[in-house]
């Protein structure tokens, strides 16, 4: 989801495995030379979601990479296809920790209109089921730093290889 540190933790994740890292967002963002307000402004949320599907595809196929998604990529079935390239972690925060971290952020476009906390509600009422479809599921707080967090994550990779149900990591 939005805020839970994606961007933040996958840079960090990368450098431990001695892995690359991108970001589908700022991959958008370079090759529309748009801030990702701006493409949603232009374009609408549909033409967004092609360009972030098309960028997934070419980026899942590299090894050794650790990939940064938008939240919104759940939401393209054929997104899955291309997710499970890899390992999927999904870092799972509350509400009250996203709006922390949100509630001054110009940058999501879809956060920007009504009440945050209700936004970001309906957007994980609605997306939970798919979140939920990951191989690791990192309960997120607001006391480790990315640097813990990608440690933790680190640590918990092993359970996915194990066969059962979806492992979940918390402090
Ligand atoms: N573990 C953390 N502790 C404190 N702040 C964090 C942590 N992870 C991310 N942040 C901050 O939260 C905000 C959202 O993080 P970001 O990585 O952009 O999330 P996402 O990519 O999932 O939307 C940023 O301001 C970032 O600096
Ligand atoms: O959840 C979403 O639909 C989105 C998440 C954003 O990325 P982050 O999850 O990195 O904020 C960005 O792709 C866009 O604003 C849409
Ligand atoms: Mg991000």
């Amino acid at each position: 989801m939005m805020g839970t540190g994606k961007t933040t933790v996958g840079r960090v994740l990368a450098t431990k495995l001695g892995y690359k890292f991108v970001d589908t967002d700022e991959i958008i963002t370079q090759v529309t030379q748009q801030s990702i307000s701006e493409v949603f402004a232009t374009s609408g949320e549909s033409a967004f979601r092609q360009i972030e599907t098309q960028v997934l595809a070419r980026v899942c196929a590299y090894t050794h990479l650790a990939i940064a998604t938008g939240g919104g990529i759940v939401l393209r079935r054929e997104n899955w296809s291309y997710l499970h390239h890899g390992l999927i972690v999904w870092l799972d925060a509350p509400i009250e920790l996203l709006y922390t971290r949100l509630n001054t952020d110009e940058t999501r476009p879809l956060l920007q209109a009504g009440d945050l906390r209700t936004q970001l509600e309906t957007l994980l009422q609605q997306r939970q089921p798919l979140y939920s479809q990951a191989d690791l599921r990192v309960n997120v707080n607001l006391e480790e730093t990315p640097e813990q967090l990608a440690t933790r994550i680190l640590a918990a990779i092993p359970q996915v290889l194990k066969k059962g149900e979806t492992p979940t990591t918390q402090l």
